[in-house]
C-alpha cells in the first residue's frame, strides 16, 4: 500500500511514517507538509502535484489543508483518510462531495478505546434518560481546535438517542440553573497530554464517569493504517470507524 502522507512533519505525521515502516504492507511514497527543510525517509515537498503515483492518501495536518487535498484525490482516484479535526461545515461539505466520486474515511478519534468509549456512551446516555451528561476533553498545549473532534463525534452518538438536546461549551456568570437539555463540552489544555475524554452522566445521588486515556499516539496511527487499508478496496462512500468494527451501528 503506496501511502500519501498529509502532514508528514508533524507529530502524527512521524508516528504513521513510524508504523508504517513497522508494517509489511505499507510504505509512505511521499510527505506534504509546509516544513520542507526536514528530513524524512520518503521525499517532501510543500508542493503536492510532486507527488508520485499512490494507493491511498492519509490526512494529519490542518484542516485548511481540505480542499486541495479532495481536488488531488479526485483528480487521482484516490481513496482518502481525513484524521485532521476541526473542519468547518463548508470543509465538511465538501468532504461529502468527494465521496461521490472517491471512497473517503473520516473519523476524530482512529483508536480502538475511544471507538468503544463512543458505544458505551451513546447506550449510557439512551439507558439514563434523566442523568445529565457533560463531555471533558483534555489534550496538549499545542493542539489548535476545541473541542477535539473526538468529543464533536461522543456529543453526536449520544444526540442519536438526546437528539432535542443543544451543546454548551464554559459556562460563566449567572447562568441559571443547568436545564435538562443541555450537554456541557469542557475542553482542557496543558503540556504534553496525548488525549483524555470522559463522559460524565450525573444523576441523583449516584454518576457515571467513563474515560479514555490514550497513553501514547501509536493507537491512532495504527487505526489511520487500518482504515487505509479498509479504503483501498472500498467503493466510493463516507466511511467511519463503526465501519471497520461491523455491527456496531
Ligand atoms: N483522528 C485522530 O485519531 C487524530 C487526529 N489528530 C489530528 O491531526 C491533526 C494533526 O495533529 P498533530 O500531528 O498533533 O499536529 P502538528 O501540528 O504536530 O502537525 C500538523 C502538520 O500539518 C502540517 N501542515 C499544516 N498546514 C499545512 C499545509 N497548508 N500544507 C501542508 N502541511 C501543512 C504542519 O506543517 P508545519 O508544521 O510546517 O506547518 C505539520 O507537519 C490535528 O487536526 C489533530 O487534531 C491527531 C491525533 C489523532
Ligand atoms: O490533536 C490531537 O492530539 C488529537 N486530536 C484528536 C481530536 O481532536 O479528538 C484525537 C486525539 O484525541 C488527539
Amino acid at each position: 500500500m503506496r501511502i500519501l502522507l498529509s502532514g508528514a512533519t508533524g507529530a502524527m505525521g512521524k508516528m504513521v511514517a513510524a508504523q508504517a515502516k513497522a508494517a509489511e504492507d505499507a510504505e509512505i511514497v511521499f510527505g506534504w507538509t509546509e516544513a520542507t527543510g526536514e528530513t524524512a525517509a520518503f521525499p517532501l515537498s510543500a508542493n503536492i502535484e510532486d507527488a508520485p503515483a499512490a494507493d491511498v492518501l492519509i490526512d494529519f495536518s490542518l484542516h485548511t489543508t481540505l480542499p486541495t487535498l479532495v481536488a488531488y484525490a479526485r483528480a487521482h482516484h484516490l481513496p482518502m483518510v481525513i484524521a485532521t479535526t476541526g473542519h468547518t461545515p463548508e470543509e465538511l461539505a465538501l468532504m461529502d462531495q468527494a465521496a461521490e466520486e472517491v471512497p473517503v474515511f473520516h473519523s476524530g478519534n482512529f483508536s480502538l478505546g475511544v471507538h468503544v468509549l463512543k458505544l458505551l456512551a451513546r447506550s449510557a446516555a439512551a439507558a439514563l434518560p434523566d442523568f445529565d451528561i457533560e463531555i471533558i476533553e483534555a489534550h496538549h498545549h499545542r493542539k489548535v481546535d476545541a473541542p477535539s473532534g473526538t468529543a464533536k463525534m461522543l456529543v453526536s452518538a449520544i444526540q442519536d438517542v438526546r437528539p432535542d438536546t443543544t451543546v454548551i461549551g464554559g459556562r460563566d456568570g449567572h447562568v441559571g440553573a443547568r436545564p435538562a437539555d443541555e450537554i456541557g463540552v469542557h475542553a482542557v489544555r496543558g503540556g504534553s497530554i496525548v488525549g483524555e475524554h470522559t463522559v460524565l452522566l450525573a444523576g441523583l445521588d449516584e454518576m457515571i464517569e467513563i474515560k479514555h486515556t490514550a497513553l501514547s499516539r501509536a493507537i491512532f496511527a495504527k487505526g489511520a493504517l487500518a482504515a487505509a487499508r479498509f479504503v483501498t478496496s472500498a467503493a466510493p462512500g463516507l466511511y467511519d470507524m463503526d465501519d471497520l468494527f461491523l455491527n456496531d451501528k
